[in-house]
């Protein structure tokens, strides 16, 4: 297996002709994972959308390579076969659809017909996932997030995650309205998946789910674009001092998308 590689040059998407995501650029390889930060209405979600392939979300300008091959070209559905998973920051439901049949479903699709997994591996695998992640067994045979407090779809999305095993995962704001315990089990799950054929972009909003999975490299989003790189103390500094300081550095004073 060769270390996954997705390359984002140059990018700008749009929204209803509203330019959101303007020049950027972000690498990420097998075994590092990055962190986005950013304040409210940069940018971050419509990152993670243009690179899943979100309809609304039009690519304008710019390239973005997955194992050198070219994702803006594909389905999405053929970008979760290459290896890409998206966790969202307001999973949906879904009735009448387990929550055991859905990820076998898209494990089966991952994997193409005629390589479909095994029914008792699969249970094998869900339960020890389930334990790993302290969820209760009685999860697997709930519809699709129904009912689902806030914690608990996180909790399934990382489940999601450890089940699908992807190259390369995009979290948006996993941490956004979990307790603590739950913060530590969803960053257990991630850690869990590092490997040096796994790379993950975690977008969030505080450096506390920081201190549970360590990221390579952080990265400051505004208006659109990453304004500033740097190691986990740069998150620090943001958790202490806010975003001024990097407005003051870089002369910017609104530092939102949308409007310009
Ligand atoms: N579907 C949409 N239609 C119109 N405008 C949109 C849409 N999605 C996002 N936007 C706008 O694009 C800008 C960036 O939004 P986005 O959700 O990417 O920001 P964000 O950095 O993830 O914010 P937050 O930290 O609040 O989650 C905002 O001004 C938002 O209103």
């Amino acid at each position: 297996m060769t270390a996954p590689h997705l390359k984002i040059d140059n990018l700008h998407v749009s929204i209803e002709d509203t330019e959101i995501i303007k020049d950027l650029s972000l690498e990420i390889k097998g075994g590092e994972i990055h962190a986005v930060m950013g304040p409210n209405g940069t940018g971050k979600s419509t990152l993670a959308s243009a690179l899943m392939g979100h309809p609304r979300y039009e690519v304008t300008q710019g390239s973005v390579t997955f194992n050198g091959k070219d994702l803006l070209e594909m389905e999405v559905d053929e970008r979760a076969r290459e290896g890409l998973f998206l966790a969202m920051q307001y999973p949906s439901e879904v009735s009448g659809v387990t929550n055991a049949d859905f990820m076998r479903t898209a494990i089966n699709a991952k994997r193409g017909e005629g390589n479909e997994v095994q029914l008792m591996k699969f249970i094998r695998q869900l339960d020890e996932k389930m334990k790993l992640l302290d969820m209760d067994e009685s999860f697997s045979q709930r519809y699709l997030n129904e009912g689902f407090s806030g914690g608990e779809k996180k909790r399934n999305e990382i489940l999601q995650l450890l089940m699908l095993e992807p190259k390369i995962a995009i979290l948006d704001e996993i941490d956004s309205g979990l307790d603590i315990d739950a913060l530590k089990i969803v960053a257990k799950g991630v850690n869990e998946m590092r490997n040096p054929e796994f790379g993950a972009l975690i977008i969030t909003h505080y450096q506390r789910l920081l201190n549970y999975i360590k990221p390579d490299k952080v990265h400051v989003m505004m208006q659109g674009r990453i304004v500033k790189s740097g190691g986990p103390e740069l998150a620090e500094r943001l958790e202490a001092e806010g975003y001024d300081w990097i407005k003051a550095e870089l002369g910017i004073e609104d530092e939102t998308v949308g409007q310009k």
